[in-house]
C-alpha cells in the first residue's frame, strides 16, 4: 500500500500491510495522521475555542495542561540523553530553554503560569499538580517513558505532533479572545510565542525522521510514534470532557468554584 491510498482511511494503524518506500511517502502519511488524529479534532477543543465553556472548565483545562507543559523539558532532557551525537544534542537543547527560560529571561512555563494566574488559579496550587486528573498524569508520564524506552528515532518522531500545533494555536488565540471576557492578550502570550517556536522545532524533527528512517520498517516506527503521541494528547481531552463537561470529577481532582 502506498501513501496515496491512505487518503480517506479513518482507522489507521501502520502494520505490515503498509509499506512506505520513500521519505515523501513517509511525510504524506505523517500529514494524514495529523489530519485525522490530532487533538484539534477533539470535541473539548471545539467547546474551548468556541466559547462554550465556563470559567471553571477553562481553569480545569489550563491546570491540567500545566502538567504537560512542565513535563516537556523533562521529556526533552530524556531525548537529549539518548544521543551520543553532539550535534543532535545541541540542536535539541534550545527546547529546554524555550520552556524553562534562562537567567533573566522568561520561558514557556512562566508564560503558562501567567495564563493560570490570569484565570484566577493560585500558582502554588497549579505548581503542586495536586489537582490534576489521574489520566493527565498517566498520559504525560507515558510520553516521557516512551522517549526513554523506544529508539532515539521514535523519541524524535513522537514530537511531530508539533507540525500541527500552530494552526491550533491560531484558532485558540482568536477563539478565546473573542469569546471569553476573562481572557486577554497578555495571558495568551504563551501561544503567541509558540507560533514562532513550534515550526522551527517541527521542521527539524520532520527533516530528521525523513533522513534517518531509511527502511519501510523504520518509517512505520516513525508513523506509529506519531500515532502514539496523538493518543497521548487525545486521552487528556477525553478525561477533561468526562470530568468537567459530563460532570464526573474523580476523587481528589480540582473542583471549580461555583460561578
Ligand atoms: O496547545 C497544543 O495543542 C500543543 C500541542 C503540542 C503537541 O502537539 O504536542 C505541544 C504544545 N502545544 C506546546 O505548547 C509545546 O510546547 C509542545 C512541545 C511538544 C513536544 O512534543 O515536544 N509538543 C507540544
Amino acid at each position: 500500500m502506498n501513501a496515496a491510498s491512505l487518503t480517506g482511511m479513518t482507522a489507521l494503524s501502520i502494520g505490515k500491510d503498509i509499506r512506505l518506500n520513500s521519505a515523501e511517502e513517509l511525510e504524506a502519511t505523517l500529514r494524514h495522521i495529523g489530519a485525522t488524529r490530532y487533538h484539534s479534532l477533539h470535541p473539548f477543543h471545539k467547546l474551548l475555542h468556541g466559547g462554550k465553556l465556563n470559567k471553571g472548565q477553562v481553569q480545569a483545562w489550563a491546570l491540567n495542561r500545566y502538567y504537560y507543559q512542565s513535563t516537556i523539558p523533562i521529556k526533552d532532557a530524556v531525548v537529549i540523553s539518548r544521543f551520543r551525537d553532539r550535534a543532535t544534542r545541541l540542536e535539541w537543547r534550545h527546547r529546554i530553554e524555550d520552556h524553562d527560560g534562562d537567567v533573566g529571561s522568561e520561558g514557556g512555563i512562566e508564560r503558562w503560569l501567567k495564563l493560570t494566574e490570569g484565570l484566577g488559579l493560585d500558582t502554588a496550587y497549579v505548581e503542586s499538580t495536586e489537582g490534576i486528573l489521574p489520566a493527565t498524569r498517566f498520559a504525560v508520564e507515558a510520553y516521557v517513558h516512551y522517549c526513554r524506552e523506544k529508539s532515539p528515532l521514535e523519541a524524535i518522531a513522537s514530537s511531530l505532533t508539533e507540525l500541527f500545533a500552530p494552526n491550533l494555536h491560531e484558532e485558540r488565540i482568536a477563539g478565546m479572545l473573542e469569546h471569553y471576557d476573562f481572557v486577554n492578550p497578555d495571558i495568551m502570550s504563551y501561544f503567541k510565542r509558540r507560533l514562532a517556536q513550534a515550526p522551527r522545532d517541527a521542521g527539524f524533527a520532520l527533516d530528521y525522521v525523513k533522513a534517518h528512517a531509511t527502511t519501510p520498517e523504520q518509517r512505520a516506527q516513525v508513523c506509529n510514534a506519531l500515532i502514539f503521541k496523538t493518543n497521548v494528547l487525545w486521552v487528556q481531552l477525553d478525561a477533561l470532557q468526562h470530568a468537567y463537561v459530563e460532570g464526573h470529577i474523580p476523587p481528589g481532582a480540582f473542583v471549580p468554584k461555583a460561578s
